[in-house]
């Protein structure tokens, strides 16, 4: 018998024992030997227990649940029925879904039979393997293989999923809430009993929250009662109420902690103590204490300092308007880095593109994002997270800065709180067992003189455009209203906040009119003399129209706004612009489609003909999941 490589040895050891092609796949990925929770899962998991993982970020609980999943269905006794279901995974977001889609298919790539149909699944490939390549290896009838289909939503319809799915005969299907039921919902696709084995939940506390109650609770409905289901994520634990509604039958927990020495800068006489943590030991967990103005120039700092310089971070913000707004002023100040915004209200198109250009950059680059990016995501070059205030829930916090530090790599994570009750963060944290401790090197030192500074560059760049300052202002009223909902509404109180100073930080040129600020009876200018009535758009339709309201009849001169039905040019045109984009979508895909269909032969035409036809039945309703993703952001 030849002698076992390290990786065979380490892996090995996990009963039962895994197939020979999921080792040779570890080996290519250079896994040594399985993670901690790798090791407890995976055996548990590929028995048939229900498993509820809880385990830091970054632990490496993808595979902890793909492998059992692919396994078990390589070795039932026969291939499952045409479009039967064996296992379904779902995750919150799109780009966590396509994560571990992804993930997947570099398993699957190991698995000959489930390539192959991979291969052949993919146009390019096939069509270059007729060129140049032989065709893909063929497989006597009743192979068994994994076929994954990835649900998302955006610009694929219901409809073309439901075709993927026919023609794919998919066995696994990965997506989010939404899609995913709109699928089930068909009466072509079956998950019985005899077939259904696992569901995984992943980020299955963001996914017990209300905002997906209905959705998911409709899937449950249409599985089987008797499955496997696993539950993932680093903050299972939030959610133990929630777990009865996910119909686990007598699951195993398994929590996968780490023991860590306090750090200096956490709690006077602790230094040096062996404590729990719910935050990977690599990762450094920081924070900052600064006035609102201070929280920029220091970000500023930060970045021109600290060694190695960070390549990627992520930039955390309230809300998506404020994500609108500071994309355009940051790339005034934070010179040498590329800013790319993220956030779930941008078109589908934007956010895929805008997400591969951060991952994909070899500069210096920040994602300026909302917690649509907090959770999963694992872009294993991110060493910084900056969290410009704490997320409104608290469950958040940790999945944020874990996107950092990830598999033993060196990360950190600053959040930014502003000097008195905001500092109770820092024991609110450690009762949670995630410590975070005063961030002492590099010293920052900022001084008013910078925060001045800052402020005027930011004013500098709003004053080049009104729409500039709009979003300005909106960004700012979203963002408190995200600070009023916090959940932990006694440090986060809207009543501390101190509004000359927020407004120098955000750059305004006057404070909004906000029902928060009635009581306030400070400078609302913040001391600037500004004549808004000649404060021009630089597109110079919005430009005509704005001079145009000014000169009409009910126009409030010094807001050069209308009076009266607050909001209703914005509103109207923003309904035309989306019934608009609307048909112009609708039109390319219908275009994409005539052409996918001019490719064809008969045969497949006729193949095509009959899949419609199931198709027909299927409801047509595009679902806004994003909105449900934001939770928070205004
Ligand atoms: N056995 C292993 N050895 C080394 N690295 C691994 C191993 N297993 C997985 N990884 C790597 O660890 C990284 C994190 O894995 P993964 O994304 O599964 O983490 P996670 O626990 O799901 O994190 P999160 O809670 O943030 O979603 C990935 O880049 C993955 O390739």
């Amino acid at each position: 018998m030849a002698p076992q490589t390290k990786v065979e040895r380490q892996w090995s050891a996990l009963t039962p024992p895994l197939s020979e092609w999921v080792l040779d796949a570890i080996s290519a990925m250079r896994f040594t030997k399985p993670t901690p929770v790798q090791q407890a899962a995976i055996p548990l998991f590929m028995g048939n227990k229900d498993v509820v993982v809880e385990a830091v970020t970054g632990s490496g609980k993808t595979l902890a649940f793909l492998i059992p999943i692919v396994e078990r269905l390589l070795r039932l006794d026969a291939p499952l029925k045409k479009h039967h279901v064996g296992a379904i995974i779902i995750s919150p977001t799109r780009e966590l879904a396509t994560q571990i889609h992804t993930v997947l298919l570099s398993l699957l790539k190991f698995h000959a039979p489930s390539a192959a149909v991979m291969k052949t699944d993919d146009g390019e490939d096939a069509d270059m393997s007729t060129a140049v390549a032989p065709p893909p290896p063929k497989f006597p009838p009743g192979t068994l293989k994994v076929v994954p289909l990835l649900l998302l939503g955006g610009s694929v319809t219901p409809a073309q999923d439901l075709c993927a799915f026919l023609k794919s005969s998919a066995n696994i299907l990965i997506g989010t809430p939404g899609r995913l039921l709109e699928l089930l919902s068909s009466q072509h696709v079956h998950c019985p009993q005899s077939s259904f084995d696992a569901l995984v939940l992943d980020e299955a506390d963001r996914l017990l929250d209300l905002g997906f109650k209905d959705d998911l609770q409709k899937i449950l409905s249409r599985l089987p009662k008797q499955r496997r289901t696993g539950l993932f994520s680093a903050s299972v634990s939030e959610a133990v109420d929630q777990l009865v509604r996910v119909g686990l039958r007598n699951p195993v927990r398994i929590a996968v902690k780490v023991k860590a020495r306090a750090a200096l800068g956490g709690i006077a006489g602790d230094e040096g103590k062996i404590e729990d943590k719910r935050t990977p030991a690599s990762l450094q967990m920081s924070y900052l204490v600064l006035p609102a103005s201070h929280k920029i120039p220091a970000i500023k700092k930060l970045l021109a300092t600290l060694q190695p310089q960070p390549q990627k971070t992520i930039f955390y913000l309230a809300t998506c308007y404020s994500v609108d707004y500071l994309q355009h002023v940051l790339p005034e100040i934070l010179k040498g880095h590329s800013i790319i915004p993220l956030h779930g209200k941008h078109l589908d198109k934007v956010r895929r593109k805008n997400f591969s250009k951060f991952v994909d950059s070899v500069n210096p680059s920040i994602l300026l994002t909302t917690d649509v990016a907090a959770r999963g995501l694992d872009i294993p070059a991110i060493d910084l997270v900056l969290q410009f205030d704490p997320p409104s829930d608290p469950k958040t916090f940790i999945h944020r800065c874990g996107r950092a530090g990830r598999a033993g790599r060196k990360g950190l994570a600053i959040t930014f709180l502003t000097p008195g009750r905001e500092e109770n963060y820092v024991d609110f944290l450690r009762v949670r067992q995630t410590p975070i401790a005063l961030l002492t090197s590099p010293n920052l030192n900022i001084t008013s003189i910078d925060a001045d500074a800052v402020t005027k560059k930011i004013r500098d760049v709003v004053r080049t455009d009104r729409a500039i300052y709009d979003k300005a202002q909106r960004g700012f009223v979203s963002w408190v209203r995200a600070y009023s909902k916090h959940s932990a509404s006694s440090i986060f109180r809207v009543t501390d906040l101190q509004w000359e100073d927020l407004g120098q930080a955000w750059g305004l040129l006057r404070l909004p009119a906000m029902p928060e600020l009635k009581r306030f009876e400070g400078d609302r200018k913040l001391g600037l003399e500004i004549d808004f009535n000649t404060f021009a758009y630089k597109d110079k339709m919005r430009e005509t129209q704005r001079l145009a309201e000014l000169n009409g009849a009910g126009v409030d001169k010094e807001e050069g706004k209308k009076l009266g039905k607050k909001g209703e040019v914005a509103w109207t045109q923003k309904k035309e612009q989306r019934a608009e984009r609307d048909l112009r979508r609708e039109k390319k895909l219908k275009k994409r489609e005539h052409d996918r269909l001019s490719k064809m032969t008969p045969e497949e035409r006729a193949e095509e003909e009959k899949l419609r036809g199931m198709i027909e039945q299927v409801r047509e309703k595009v679902v806004e999941e994003e909105e449900e993703f934001e939770g928070f952001s205004d």
